[in-house]
């Protein structure tokens, strides 16, 4: 097997290089191929369990599938794991794993205080006869990829910039919930998706969303906040107004893909002002949907056969 190596918290642009090389390795040497990953990023063990990622383990798996990743192994980043030698980790994975060879980035690191590079990698796959290719580091416009850049930009509100970055919008699923029932009164329904203590959002606003339902792409306006016009003390939750959509959805799962930002959230003097922006939101999400599913279509229907 070659095994793509990394803790590939989204698989950007970048990690995708990777992904293409261990498939044409493999096919050359007629192996199979995957990806072979942590369970929990090493900087979640690393910062004392507080660090946010980009991907739940579900989503990165629905994302794993739409790329073709045939093969996906998840070690456990437990302290003894982060603690072993670079020579340590090579002896744990030949271990477990029928390894022939590994893909990784000219800035992988592994093993304890980073003390493994690709110059190491390259000796302890001689010693174990794995082929090892090593990625230059995948760049736009001058800046390295990166899912750290990534979640700088989700967190910082640029949903276009982690679109661009990851190759496909960011995206939330969550199960459906009830929220105050207040949306049918003011006009717009919403399904409700609470937030998880470990994943990055971006900040309080309203986003333009693309939802899969029944295989087809709708567009959704999302507002991501805490109902200020309301009293602004709801817990913060992500709701999605779906357009020309009236079908049930509490407890589905529902998974949103973001590709553009559109506003701050606002506390408004009344409903009715409120119900009036929501409306403007809702044409103005509708052609961000639509523009960026005609300019995605093929990435987009691989999702859709997955959800
Ligand atoms: C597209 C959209 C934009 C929204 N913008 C705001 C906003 O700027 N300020 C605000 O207080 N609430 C905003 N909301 C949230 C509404 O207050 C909320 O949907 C409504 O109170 C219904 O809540 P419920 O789901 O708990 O019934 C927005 C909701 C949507 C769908
Ligand atoms: N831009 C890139 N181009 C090529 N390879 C990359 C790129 N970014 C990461 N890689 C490689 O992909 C694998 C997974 O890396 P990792 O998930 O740590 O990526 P990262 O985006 O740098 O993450 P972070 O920003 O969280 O450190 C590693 O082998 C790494 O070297």
């Amino acid at each position: 097997m070659i095994y793509a190596l990394g803790a590939f918290d989204g698989f950007h642009l970048g990690h995708r290089r990777l992904l293409e090389r261990a498939a044409r390795r493999a096919a050359e040497g007629g192996a199979g191929w995957g990806v072979m990953t942590f369970e929990g990023h090493p900087r979640m063990l690393l910062n004392g369990g507080d660090f946010k990622m980009l991907f739940s383990p579900e989503e990165r798996g629905v994302i794993a599938r739409s790329l073709g990743v045939p093969r996906m192994e998840r070690i456990p980043f437990t302290r003894e794991f982060a603690s072993l030698s670079p020579e340590g980790f090579a002896g744990f994975i030949a271990e477990r794993y029928g390894i022939d060879g590994l893909v990784v980035g000219e800035n992988f690191r592994f093993a304890k205080n980073r003390a493994g590079d690709p110059r190491v990698l390259a000796e302890l796959s001689a010693e174990r006869g794995w082929s090892l290719d090593v990625m230059p580091s995948y760049r736009i416009g001058g800046c390295v990829v990166s899912s750290t850049e990534t979640r700088i930009a989700v967190s910082c509100g640029q949903m276009r910039r982690a679109a661009e970055l990851l190759g496909y919008p960011f995206m939330i699923s969550g199960e459906v919930s009830h929220g105050d029932e207040r949306g049918r009164k003011i006009g717009f329904r919403t399904a409700n998706i609470a937030m998880r203590k470990n994943k990055v959002y971006p900040p309080f606003g309203v986003y333009a969303a693309l939802v899969s339902i029944d295989g087809g792409w709708l567009a959704a306006a999302l507002n991501v906040g805490d109902n200020p016009t309301f009293g602004g003390d709801a817990e913060p939750r992500c709701e999605a107004h779906i357009l020309d959509y009236g079908g049930a959805l509490y407890g589905k799962t529902l998974t949103l893909f973001i590709v553009s930002e559109i506003r701050g959230e606002i506390k408004f003097a009344s409903a009715h002002e409120l119900a009036e922006q929501i409306s403007h939101d809702a044409a103005e999400c509708s052609i961000a949907c639509r523009g960026y599913l005609s300019r995605n279509e093929a990435a987009m229907r691989k999702f859709a056969a997955l959800l």
